[in-house]
């Protein structure tokens, strides 16, 4: 079993089943103008009988889909692991989120409705939520197969089609998904993947036939896909990048603030836009907070994902650990300590040995005006920075360009709700950090984006509003015996 899709990919799309470090494991063909005119153009006749199926009938295949993603749990987080190089562990938890989006939104597609207003003289209107249309959704490399699952799971439960454009870097596990909803009875072309980069990126978010833009990555890359859809008025949804503040205040549960920190920080080897990578730390606590800190990220086992009791995998690729590395040592040049971490890992499997392994990093003695603290690592590294009183920190937490996430940990109640209001972020975590159930709506502030993902209200950023006037008296015309 665990291997099925594995094989079937192998087969059919020269993927080349092998472990060893720095093989290729798959090789895809970039989609050029001629291949995105074609997924347009199936997509579109797809669009047709999908967007005039009810509700009722869309959930069904999004339920069975929905079925067959938890049946071939483990199948998938394999090639997700092998795809990313995040742990098999963590690679499980992404398909339980995956599945769960498109139950969620099978549950939703039914209950798309719009109203109906009484009006003079016993004329009304009304409104219908209609689908837009072609919608694309471009993809990053952190968490492919999920990022494809909440992005296709709201649209095509609205009735628009989807072309889907993973990272290069992670190409394979969205084309697990394109094969489990066709056989789970969506037309053909309705949710297609094309491969390739930024041409092929801009291809799609240039395409006339194109409604919409659902984008994942960095925010260079997302402020290209907005002035490419502005040029064509199309709606855009960003999920851009993040430096989120975590806050431990004194009064808190310690040990759930030291494991909130980890979860925060050390997610898919800290490649995770909402991480709390600016950990203020109320004065207190603060040595105590770091020892247990450092403790427990000294027992994060790295190795080869996937194995069972990893937790720590390679990064991405070698351009982006040296830039990871790079960050750490400007860090140290502008006077932070590095506590724990932040050097190159090589792996005493031999096999491993070239991997694209670090250890996680913990710097303390930060300032926030350190480029560690400012800019957006992507990376295992942690900051932790001291403060003390409640209104410093908030000034300091929200004084970023960044708005996607938040966290705080205290125990008093008050505190936490007026902490939650103030802090200028699209998700505030209350004593926890990184947990994102598809029932609740993720997106960011400022330049971390905008448009949401997962939760109820996302049915509107794949949908359009219509008006229905429906006249039941006589037409008074201002030109009648003039
Ligand atoms: N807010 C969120 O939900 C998330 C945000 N991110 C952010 O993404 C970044 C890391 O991901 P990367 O893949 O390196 O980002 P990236 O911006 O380099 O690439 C993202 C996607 O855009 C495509 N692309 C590149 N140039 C394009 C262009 N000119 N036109 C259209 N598409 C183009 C890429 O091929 C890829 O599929 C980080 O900054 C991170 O914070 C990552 C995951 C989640
Ligand atoms: C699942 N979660 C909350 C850890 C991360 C989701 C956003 C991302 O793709 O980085």
């Amino acid at each position: 079993m665990e291997h099925r899709v594995l094989r079937e990919l192998v087969e059919k799309q020269e993927l080349v089943d092998t472990r060893e470090v720095e093989s290729v494991i798959a090789t895809l063909q970039c989609s050029g103008q001629k291949e995105v005119n074609l997924a347009v153009k199936n997509a579109k006749i797809a669009f047709k009988s999908w967007s005039k199926k009810s509700g009722m009938e869309r959930s069904r295949v999004l339920l069975e889909a929905a079925r067959m993603i938890k049946e071939q749990k483990d199948a998938i987080a394999t090639m997700e692991t092998i795809n990313n190089g995040k742990s098999l562990f963590e690679s499980r938890l992404d398909v339980d989120t995956s599945w769960q989006c498109l139950e969620y939104y099978a549950g939703l597609a039914a209950s798309m409705a719009g109203e109906h207003v009484q009006l003079l003289g016993g004329s009304f209107g009304y409104t219908r939520r209609e689908p837009l249309g072609v919608c694309v959704g471009i993809g990053a490399w952190n968490y492919p197969f999920q990022i494809a699952c909440w992005k296709s799971a709201p649209a095509l439960a609205c009735g628009n089609a989807m072309i889907f454009k993973p990272s290069p870097f992670t190409p394979v596990s969205a084309l697990l998904l394109a094969e489990i909803y066709t056989k789970a009875g969506m037309p053909p072309g309705l949710f297609n993947v094309v491969q390739g980069g930024a041409a092929t990126g801009q291809f799609l978010c240039q395409h006339p036939d194109v409604a919409k833009v659902s984008f994942t990555g960095s925010v260079p890359t997302g402020t290209k896909v907005m002035e490419m859809s502005a040029k064509g008025i199309k709606p855009v949804t960003l999920e851009l990048g993040g430096k989120s503040p975590l806050i431990i205040f004194s009064d808190c549960n310690l040990e759930n603030a030291v494991k909130g920190a980890l979860v925060a920080n050390f997610l898919t080897q800290g490649q995770v836009c909402c991480n709390g990578t600016r950990v203020f730390v109320q004065k207190g606590i603060i040595d105590a907070f770091t020892k247990e800190v450092v403790e427990q990220t000294q027992r994060i086992k790295i190795g080869d994902p996937l194995l069972e009791d990893t937790r720590m995998g390679p990064l991405i690729n070698a351009p982006h650990l040296e830039r990871v590395l790079g960050f750490v040592k400007s860090a140290k040049e502008q006077g932070a300590t590095v506590l724990y971490g932040g050097s190159l890992y090589v792996p005493t499997d031999p096999k491993l040995k070239h991997g694209y392994y670090m250890t996680p990093c913990i710097l303390t003695n930060c300032r926030d005006d350190m480029t560690c603290v400012r800019e957006e690592i992507f990376g295992p590294v942690m900051s932790i920075l001291s403060f003390e009183t409640e209104a410093e920190v908030l000034e300091r937490a929200n004084a970023s360009p960044y708005g996607l996430a938040a966290g705080v940990f205290t125990r008093d109640v008050q505190r936490a709700h007026r902490v939650a209001a103030e802090l200028q972020v699209g998700t505030c975590y209350i004593n926890n950090y990184n947990v994102s159930p598809v029932e609740l709506p993720f997106g960011g502030y400022k330049k971390s984006g905008f448009g949401r993902e997962n939760g109820r209200v996302t049915i509107e950023y794949y949908s359009q509003l219509k008006t229905v006037y429906v006249e039941m008296g006589d037409v008074e015309s201002p030109f009648e015996n003039q």
